[in-house]
C-alpha cells in the first residue's frame, strides 16, 4: 500500500437536486453515484442544504462534549460493540468517540445531552446535532435510492429503507503536535450500509483505492464524504464497493469529526435480492443479522480475520 497520493475523490453536485427521479438531473447524478460507488466507494457530495451555521454550531457542540471529564464520558455505554463511548486504546491514542444510538428518533439526542450534562442538559448542542443528523439523513435516503434504482431493484425500495436507523458518533483526534505524521485511526472498512462524514477544518481522513493508493479525503465548506459499510457491498451481492479508510493526523490542530451511519436495524436479515445473484456474479454471503455479525466483528476471531464478513457467512 503507497503513501498519500495526489488523486482526488470523485465530486457529485446534489446542491440543486429535486426529489423527483424523473428528471435528467436525478438521472444523471444518479449514474455518477452509481459509478463512483463501483470504482471508489466513496465520493464527496456538494449539498448545501445544511446552512453554514448549523454546520458550525454542530462543531462547537462536538468540542464542548469532548471538554467534559473522561468520567463523564465514560456513561455513554452501548450493548452494540463500538456504539457507545471509544477512547484510551494504546494502538490508537489519539483517537477518542462517544455514539447517540437511533439519534433521529424523538427524545435521544435531548437523553444524550442530559446525560452528558445532568445539571441542565444542553439544548444547544442536542438541536444542532438533531438538526444537523435530520437534514444529512436527506443525502443518505437520496443515495440509497439512487443505488436501489440504478440497479432495477424498485421492489424492494421500501423494505430497503425502512430497514435501518441511525447511528450518529462523533470523534476526536488529538494533534500529535508534531511535524510527523501518526495514526489518527486504524484502517477499516465500515460495516453499515452507508456512512456521511463532517469534519472541522482539520483534514486526515484517506480511503483506498482498489489498487492500493490512499487518497486524501477533503471536503469543502458545503461537501461531506459519504462511503458504502460492508451491509450494502453485501446487500448488492459486491456490486458496490466498501473501502477502507483510515485517519492520519499532523500538526497543531485537533481534528473534530462527525459520522451519520444508516445501520440494519437489530434482527433484519440482509439478504442479496435473487434479481443480483447470477453466474457472472455468484452469491457472496449467506443471509445475516447486522447485530449478530457486529459481535462477531469484535469478537478475537472476528479482529484476527483479514476478510470478518466472509470469515462470518461467506457463501
Ligand atoms: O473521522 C473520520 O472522518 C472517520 C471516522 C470513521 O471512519 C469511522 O468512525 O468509522
Ligand atoms: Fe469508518
Amino acid at each position: 500500500m503507497g503513501s498519500e497520493s495526489c488523486m482526488k475523490l470523485p465530486v457529485i453536485d446534489f446542491s440543486n437536486l429535486k426529489q423527483d427521479s424523473s428528471t435528467p438531473t436525478w438521472a444523471s447524478t444518479k449514474a455518477q453515484v452509481r459509478a463512483a460507488l463501483e470504482e471508489y466507494g466513496c465520493f464527496e457530495a456538494v449539498f448545501d442544504q445544511i446552512p453554514p451555521t448549523l454546520r458550525q454550531s454542530t462543531i462547537d457542540g462536538i468540542k464542548q462534549l469532548f471538554d467534559l471529564p473522561l468520567q463523564t464520558k465514560l456513561r455513554n455505554r452501548s450493548n452494540k460493540p463500538y456504539h457507545g463511548y471509544v477512547g484510551q486504546y494504546p494502538m490508537v491514542p489519539l483517537y477518542e468517540s462517544l455514539g447517540i444510538e437511533d439519534a433521529l428518533s424523538p427524545g435521544k439526542t435531548d437523553s444524550f445531552s442530559n446525560l452528558m450534562w445532568p445539571e441542565d442538559g444542553n439544548p444547544t448542542f442536542s438541536k444542532s446535532i438533531e438538526s444537523f443528523s435530520e437534514q444529512l439523513s436527506e443525502l443518505d435516503k437520496v443515495v440509497r435510492r439512487m443505488v436501489v434504482e440504478s440497479l432495477g431493484l424498485e421492489k424492494y425500495m421500501d423494505e430497503h429503507m425502512e430497514s435501518t436507523d441511525y447511528l450518529v458518533r462523533v470523534q476526536k483526534y488529538d494533534a500529535p503536535q508534531s511535524a510527523e505524521t501518526k495514526l489518527g485511526l486504524t484502517s477499516h472498512t465500515d460495516k453499515n450500509i452507508v456512512t456521511i462524514l463532517h469534519q472541522n477544518e482539520v483534514e486526515g481522513l484517506e480511503v483506498l483505492t482498489r489498487d492500493g493508493q490512499w487518497i486524501a479525503a477533503d471536503p469543502s465548506h458545503n461537501s461531506f464524504i459519504v462511503m458504502i459499510g460492508e451491509s450494502f457491498f453485501a446487500w448488492t451481492n459486491g456490486r458496490l464497493h466498501a473501502p477502507y479508510h483510515r485517519v492520519m493526523m499532523t500538526g497543531e490542530e485537533a481534528r473534530y469529526s462527525i459520522g451519520l451511519f444508516s445501520i440494519p436495524k437489530s434482527g433484519y436479515i440482509i439478504k442479496a435480492p435473487e434479481e443480483l445473484v447470477e453466474d457472472e456474479h455468484p452469491l457472496l454471503f449467506n443471509p445475516f443479522d447486522h447485530v449478530e455479525f457486529l459481535d462477531f466483528y469484535y469478537s478475537e476471531a472476528g479482529q484476527r480475520s483479514p476478510a470478518a464478513l466472509k470469515a462470518y457467512c461467506g457463501a
